[in-house]
């Protein structure tokens, strides 16, 4: 785990010191947007962006499901990095879970950042948004590249459903700002804090938010009512990882999702939604967190469960839902 300085890779953890033990999360830099128009200098085309993600990751899952989706797999192309993030950050190192860059041929994640900006100073991340034309990176934050996949590729596909859909979008902002913090970067706080008040802080705005959660499943099937939305795909990434990793190695352990009916339904039901089971890799999940941080886990052995199974019936069909377009 690193980051680059002026365009140098330095092996260095977080620094918690000057945050009383908080893990505060460095915003994305790279902030470009493909537009079907290409009026902001990417327009949208096939074959030309190119998505670094880690299956692990679950903030470039985001990414991969919609990509999955809208059908853009002919579209977009993608690279996996190798699960274990050492002291070179994410790689490329080929071995049973990684075939390499294909694209750019790099060993290093942090080569890509340097293509695109040579004195880049900052944290090297997934997902990664690439545009092979222009040889650098277009996005590297998810809440973004997400909208540019929901809607700026649509003349390259037949799939017309819409995660973000003009009349919701100040409910599911509203909803995404509090799940941001005390659940998608909440286990986070949990996890990377290095000291208990930073951590009881985290863990209790976690399960406050997790119990809000619940009550709201209880009376809609989706986070804004009726109609599927982004918001829902957002929070997804975090519960399908919640009781595999977060419960131990973050230390999320007040309930599993598993506790939760309503929580557990919808993810199974998340998860069901064609196309979606194919995006989650538990193998790279588990091998990622529980090898990658040697401060946290440093045996570096990977648990061998939980048994669970996602594939089991939900019981959400007795709340309505709107259909979405094919
Ligand atoms: N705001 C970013 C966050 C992405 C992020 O933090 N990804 C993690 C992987 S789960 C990462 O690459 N971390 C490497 C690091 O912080 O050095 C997004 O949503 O795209």
């Amino acid at each position: 785990m690193g980051l680059l300085i002026d365009g140098q890779w330095h092996d260095q953890w977080y620094d918690t010191e000057a945050t009383d033990g908080r893990f505060v999360r460095e915003d994305s830099q790279f902030r470009n947007w493909v537009t079907a128009d290409g009026s902001n200098g990417f327009p949208a085309a096939a074959n030309r962006y190119h998505l670094y993600v880690s299956l692990a990751c679950p903030w470039a899952h985001r990414t991969l499901i919609f990509r999955r989706l809208k059908k853009l797999e002919d579209i977009i192309g993608v690279s996996v990095v190798n699960p274990y993030m050492g002291e070179h950050g994410w790689t490329f190192i080929e071995d049973d879970t990684c075939v390499g860059d294909r694209v750019n041929h790099t060993t290093y994640l942090h080569e890509l950042y340097t293509l695109t900006r040579p004195d880049y100073t900052g944290r090297v991340t997934v997902p990664v948004l690439w545009d092979k034309q222009q040889q650098t990176i277009v996005s590297n934050e998810s809440a973004e590249i997400i909208r540019m996949l929901n809607r700026a590729f649509d003349a390259f596909t037949d799939v017309r459903s819409d995660f973000y859909p003009e009349a919701l979008q100040t409910d599911i902002d509203a909803i995404n700002e509090t799940v941001y913090h005390n659940v998608n970067n909440g286990v986070y706080r949990c996890g990377f804090a290095t000291r208990q008040q930073a951590y009881e802080e985290a863990f209790d705005q976690l399960f406050t938010t997790l119990d809000e959660l619940e009550a709201r499943l209880a009376q809609q099937r989706y986070l804004v009512g009726e109609r599927l939305t982004e918001a829902d795909w957002r929070l997804f990434t975090t519960l399908v990882r919640f009781d595999a990793v977060y419960v131990g190695h973050f230390k999320c352990n007040k309930y599993r999702i598993a506790d939760y009916p309503n929580l557990a339904n919808y993810l199974r039901e998340l998860y069901q939604f064609p196309g979606v089971e194919a995006t989650v890799n538990f193998r790279h999940i588990k091998r990622h967190y529980y090898t990658s941080h040697a401060s946290i886990n440093p045996t570096g052995i990977v648990p061998a469960g939980p048994a669970q199974n996602l594939s089991a019936p939900h019981d959400r069909e007795c709340l309505p839902a709107q259909p979405l377009p094919n």
